[in-house]
């Protein structure tokens, strides 16, 4: 068994503020091991007072710093949903998404590979990620305590070819760290995220930023876990804080035993 928790937040732009909630949140995880946190995309700074988004340099800086400290004093594996990384030569970032070992070693790194330019109606109107970020090309699997974890941020969730990318790879657990707006998310949300668990028939881990920011932004929060078999086990509302859940190998083989669609598909 792994249990598996995510925290749902409303992320202002100052790091510093949002590491101090955090790591009380985090005083608070459950007492069961091996466990793994997902924070939403964007943890660290949510949009910035000066328009420039936050980044750190790769492998150093106060946020990752602070990851790795709390992997290794809580003994768990940590993915911080999204962290603006620098580009060299280059004045934009990576939103990447970084897995810590309890050892306090970084294991994985993805770089957000769907980059939400869209026009929504809501108060911001217009999105455009690309304007300050560089897409990543690869798709990342990685291990969790003998579950193989695959990584998606936010945006990549209407992307299904994505995820059955991680589908081929013989996923058990895929991360969902997201910022999805109030907007698209009340229509959108939920649906697509049972139907990648389904689908997939593996476990989905959504950890969202949920509320009213600073920068503007409203957040649809309802950070979930969902079950191979798309039952919705967790749902965090629009409440910020910690849900947790338990996942099982056998609950991921009666699932794909009962319906072997993964095995049905066809070649065009
Ligand atoms: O840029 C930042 O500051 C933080 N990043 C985000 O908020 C990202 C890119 S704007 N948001 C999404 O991908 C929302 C997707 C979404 O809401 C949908 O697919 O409907």
């Amino acid at each position: 068994m792994l249990t598996i928790a995510a925290i749902q937040m409303c992320s202002c732009p100052d790091p510093s503020q949002n590491i101090e909630w955090l790591t009380k949140q985090l005083d608070q995880l459950p007492s069961e091991r091996p466990l793994l946190v997902v924070l939403p995309e964007c943890f660290a700074a949510f949009g910035s007072e000066q328009g420039r988004p936050y980044r750190e340099d790769d492998g150093d800086g106060l946020v990752q710093n602070w990851l790795a400290t709390m992997a290794q004093q809580h003994q768990i594996w940590l993915l911080a949903g999204s962290l603006g990384l620098s580009v060299a030569a280059s004045d934009k970032i990576t939103a990447s998404s970084l897995l810590y070992g309890p050892s306090g070693q970084r294991q994985a790194r993805y770089d957000k590979r769907h980059l939400f330019d869209v026009d929504v109606a809501d108060n911001i109107g217009s999105y455009r990620e690309s304007d300050y970020t560089h897409a990543g090309d690869a798709i990342v699997v990685t291990d969790v305590a003998g579950y193989k974890l695959g990584l998606s941020i936010c945006y990549d969730l209407r992307f299904p070819e994505h995820f059955r990318a991680m589908a081929d790879l013989g996923v058990d657990l895929i991360a969902v760290p997201a910022a999805f707006t109030a907007v698209t998310g009340k229509a959108h949300w939920q649906p697509l995220l049972q139907a990648r668990a389904i689908e997939n028939q593996c476990y989905l881990v959504a950890a969202g930023q949920s509320g009213q920011h600073l920068n503007g932004r409203a957040t649809h929060g309802h950070s979930m876990i969902i079950d191979p078999w798309g039952v919705i086990t967790s749902d965090g509302g629009q409440q910020l804080g910690i849900i947790v859940d338990s996942i099982s190998k056998q609950r991921l083989n009666d699932v794909q035993q009962a319906i072997p669609a993964l095995r049905h598909r066809r070649k065009f």
